[in-house]
C-alpha cells in the first residue's frame, strides 16, 4: 500500500521551457499564429524532455469493467453490452478500431472486471478484479483492497509496454455515473450539473439517474478522500487508468485524455499527484454535460470539440495526428534565420 502512490514530480523546467518557446517563436510564421498547437509543442516538449521531441510507438488502452449500479437503470443500454463491445474491438468492428488502424495506434483491450468469462487472444489482457463492482447504491463498489489491487494492475500493465505515449479510452456500461460521482463528490458540485445522459436516456431517465446518484453520494458521504471515493463510487477500468495515468506520469510519457470518464479517472490521479496534469493532453470536449465543468476544474483547454460522446478512445484517436503535427513542425520547420525571411519590423 505504501508504494501504491507513486511521486510525481513537476515538470518545470525554466531552460527548457525558454528553449522551446524560443524554437517556436523563431519560426516561419507570424508570432503565435500556430495557437493551440503553439502550446501543444510546449506540453509535448516539455513532457518528453526535448526540444526536438519524438512520439514513439503510441499505446491506446481500453479499460473494460462491468457496473452494479448499471442494474438501477442508470444507462439507456444493459451491463451485456460491456463485453459484446470487448469483443467488437477485438474483432476490428469498433469505432476506436477502426481510428487506432487509421493512425497506427496500438490497440489494447484489458479486462479490468467484465462480468464474462474472455477466451485469450492477443490484443486482450485479462486483469480482471472482480466479475463486475458491487453496486455502490447499497454498499462501496469496490472494497479498498480491490481497489489498489486495480491501481496496481494498471501501473504494472503501463510499464510493461513500449512506447512514449498512453491514449485512454475505457468501456462499461453504467461507468458516466461513476465519472459523474467522482467529479461531485472530488470538486463538491451538486450531482444534477454532473449527470448527463451517458448512451442517451430521455428526460424522464435522465431524472431517475439524477436521484440514484443523489442516494448514492449520500450513502457514501464519508468517502471524501480520492481513493475512498474511487473505491465507494468507481469502476474497475476507472481505478486501473488511475493506476496507468501514474505510471505514465511517473515515466514521462504524453497522456491522452479521451471523454468524460478518462478525465474522471484523470481528476483522480491529480487530486492524489497534481503533476500528472503536466503530462496530460485533452483530446476533446465530449457532449456528455458534465464534462465541460470536469475539464474546467482540470484547468485543461481540450484540443476538439466535436460533438462527440462516444468513449472507448474514440476521441483520443481523433486527437492524435494533431499530436505528431505538434512533433513534426517543431522538428521540421524551417526558423527565419535558417530560411533566410525577414523578422518581424520592431515597432
Ligand atoms: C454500443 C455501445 C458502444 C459504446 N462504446 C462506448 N460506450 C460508452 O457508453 C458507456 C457509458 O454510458 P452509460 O453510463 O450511459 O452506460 C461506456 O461503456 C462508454 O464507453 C458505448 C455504449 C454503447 C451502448
Ligand atoms: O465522454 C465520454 O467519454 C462518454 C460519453 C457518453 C458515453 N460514454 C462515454
Amino acid at each position: 500500500m505504501q508504494n501504491l502512490i507513486p511521486q510525481i514530480p513537476s515538470l518545470q523546467d525554466l531552460t527548457l521551457t525558454a528553449a522551446l518557446q524560443r524554437s517556436i517563436d523563431g519560426k516561419t510564421k507570424p508570432l503565435g499564429s500556430l495557437g493551440q498547437l503553439e502550446s501543444l509543442m510546449l506540453r509535448i516538449g516539455l513532457i518528453l524532455g526535448s526540444e526536438t521531441p519524438v512520439l514513439r510507438e503510441p499505446q491506446l488502452m481500453v479499460f473494460a469493467g462491468d457496473h452494479g449500479l448499471a442494474r438501477r437503470g442508470v444507462s439507456a443500454y444493459p451491463s451485456d453490452v460491456t463485453w459484446q463491445m470487448v469483443e467488437n474491438f477485438l474483432a476490428g468492428g469498433a469505432a476506436v478500431s477502426v481510428l487506432a488502424r487509421q493512425h497506427g495506434l496500438s490497440l489494447t483491450v484489458v479486462d479490468a472486471g467484465v462480468a464474462h468469462d474472455f477466451a485469450p487472444r492477443p490484443g486482450l489482457v485479462i486483469a480482471k478484479v472482480a466479475a463486475g463492482t458491487a453496486d455502490s447504491s447499497e454498499q462501496p463498489a469496490m472494497t479498498a483492497d480491490q481497489c489498489a489491487t486495480a491501481i496496481a494492475a494498471g501501473k504494472s500493465l503501463l510499464a510493461q509496454r513500449p512506447g512514449n505515449a498512453l491514449l485512454l479510452g475505457e468501456m462499461g456500461i453504467g461507468n458516466t455515473s461513476s465519472a459523474a460521482l467522482l467529479l461531485a463528490r472530488l470538486q463538491n458540485f451538486p450531482i444534477e450539473r454532473c449527470t448527463g445522459r451517458g448512451t442517451g436516456l430521455d428526460d424522464a431517465a435522465l431524472q431517475r439517474k439524477i436521484e440514484t446518484l443523489g442516494a448514492v453520494l449520500q450513502r457514501h458521504a464519508e468517502a471524501t478522500e480520492p481513493l475512498q471515493a474511487l473505491a465507494a463510487l468507481g469502476g474497475f477500468e476507472i481505478a486501473m487508468m488511475v493506476g496507468a495515468v501514474l505510471q505514465a506520469a511517473l515515466e514521462r510519457r504524453v497522456i491522452v485524455v479521451d471523454g468524460f470518464i478518462a478525465s474522471a479517472a484523470v481528476l483522480v490521479a491529480a487530486r492524489l499527484q497534481p503533476a500528472v496534469l503536466e503530462r496530460c493532453v485533452f483530446a476533446h470536449r465530449s457532449m456528455e454535460s458534465g464534462h465541460r465543468l470536469m475539464l474546467e476544474a482540470l484547468g485543461a483547454e481540450p484540443l476538439l470539440d466535436l460533438g462527440m460522446r462516444l468513449g472507448e478512445g474514440s476521441g483520443a484517436a481523433m486527437a492524435w495526428p494533431l499530436l505528431e503535427s505538434a512533433c513534426l513542425v517543431l522538428r521540421e520547420m524551417a526558423s527565419f534565420e535558417s530560411a533566410g525571411v525577414s523578422q518581424q519590423d520592431q515597432a
